[in-house]
């Protein structure tokens, strides 16, 4: 093997999904089964010794591209040179919490988090924010690292796009394989919203498939939005393994690209497109190539559409807004 080893950085390793990831990342799903890696585990003082046992586990896998495990709590160390930095680490909502309630709380991780990137990290560096409020973190984040291009700064709702797929294929009998151009715009909160009047089912329009708007309303909308609290519920913890599976696709997309005629959805900063104000982390349809990504221009949006992705940019606004009153930003 002769590639210069990738540095991939995980925080919040050896949580639930840091459990989930690491052994796909190490196995070559993140980046490519010839691409080797160097994995750095960032946690806190009390998630240290877990980490050590993850890392043993790693190392009793034998994964012919694993080239090396570091393991710290110094925000510096673990941002060391990373080319890919995956923010997991957070503290996850728990039954009966708002996503409004997290924002203070998990502020303050993410901008020393923001600021050792922007110093140590390598000048290719790649950020996907996974810890909740993800996109509102990824804001915190980017605006803690200055000389770090905005755009390197991801926020996931990959999961989210991967729910509205499933439902859409159980819904139309269509195999997911044959599922193409679902959105999901604005917040990774209840107020996502999953638009299918672009997506495709075996080549037609999904919208005109289903035909059928009260399903869209009140069935599909709100289970892929709140698929995040049914989870909870239903497993008493918050999801791992699919979360795992999302950023997994969210960095293998980044790097690799979007299918032809196909597109994905990544929290970004917005440059405005689709009246979403600029500067804040919203989900929009993304094509990406050669590790860039650009977002789909002249979908039209109708009035269904429009009135949603208000409301779930709006509650980013409000959020961008609280995080500037705590001075986090
Ligand atoms: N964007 C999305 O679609 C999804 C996001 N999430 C979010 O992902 C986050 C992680 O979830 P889980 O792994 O289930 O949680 P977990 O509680 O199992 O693990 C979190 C880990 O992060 C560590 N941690 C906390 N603060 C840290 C810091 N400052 N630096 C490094 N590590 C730190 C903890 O010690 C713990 O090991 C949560 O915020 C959760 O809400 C979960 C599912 C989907
Ligand atoms: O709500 C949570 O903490 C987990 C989450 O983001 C999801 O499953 O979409």
């Amino acid at each position: 093997m002769t590639r210069t080893p990738v540095n991939v950085t995980v925080t919040g390793a050896a949580g639930q999904i840091g459990y989930a990831l690491l052994f796909r990342i190490a196995s070559g799903h993140l980046l490519g089964s010839d691409v080797p890696v160097k994995l750095r585990l960032l946690e806190i003082p009390q998630g240290l010794k877990a980490a050590e046992g993850t890392a043993m586990e790693l190392d009793d896998c034998a994964f012919p591209l694993l080239q090396g495990i570091e393991i710290t709590d110094d925000p510096n160390v673990g941002f060391a040179g990373a080319n890919v930095a995956l923010l997991v680490g957070a503290r996850p909502r728990t039954k009966g919490m708002e996503r409004g309630d997290l924002l203070a709380a998990n502020g303050s991780i993410f901008g020393p988090q923001g600021k050792a990137i922007n110093d140590n990290a390598a000048d290719d560096i790649k950020v996907l924010v996974v810890g909740n409020p993800a996109n509102t973190n990824a804001l915190i984040a980017q605006a803690s690292a200055p000389d770090v291009p905005a755009e390197r700064f991801t926020a996931m709702t990959r999961l989210d796009h991967n729910r509205a797929i499933s439902q859409l294929s159980q819904k139309t009998g269509v195999a997911v394989s044959e599922i193409r151009r679902l959105t999901i715009w604005g917040n990774h909160s209840a107020t996502q919203y999953p638009d299918i009047f672009h997506a495709e089912v075996a080549g037609k329009n999904a919208a005109e498939v289903v035909n059928d708007e009260q399903w869209l309303a009140d069935t599909f909308i709100p289970t892929v939005a709140k698929r995040g609290a049914a989870i909870i519920e239903a497993r008493g913890a918050s999801s791992a393994a699919s979360a795992a599976n999302a950023a997994i696709d969210h960095v293998h997309t980044w790097v690799n690209g979007t299918a032809d005629g196909d597109w994905t959805s990544m929290g970004i900063v917005s440059d405005g497109s689709y009246g979403v104000p600029e500067g804040i982390i919203s989900s929009f349809p993304v094509t990406t190539k050669d590790g860039k990504f650009e977002i789909v221009q002249g979908l039209e949006i109708n009035d269904f559409s429009r009135a949603r992705i208000d409301a779930s940019v709006q509650e980013l606004v409000e959020e961008r807004d609280a995080v500037r009153e705590l001075g986090l930003i």
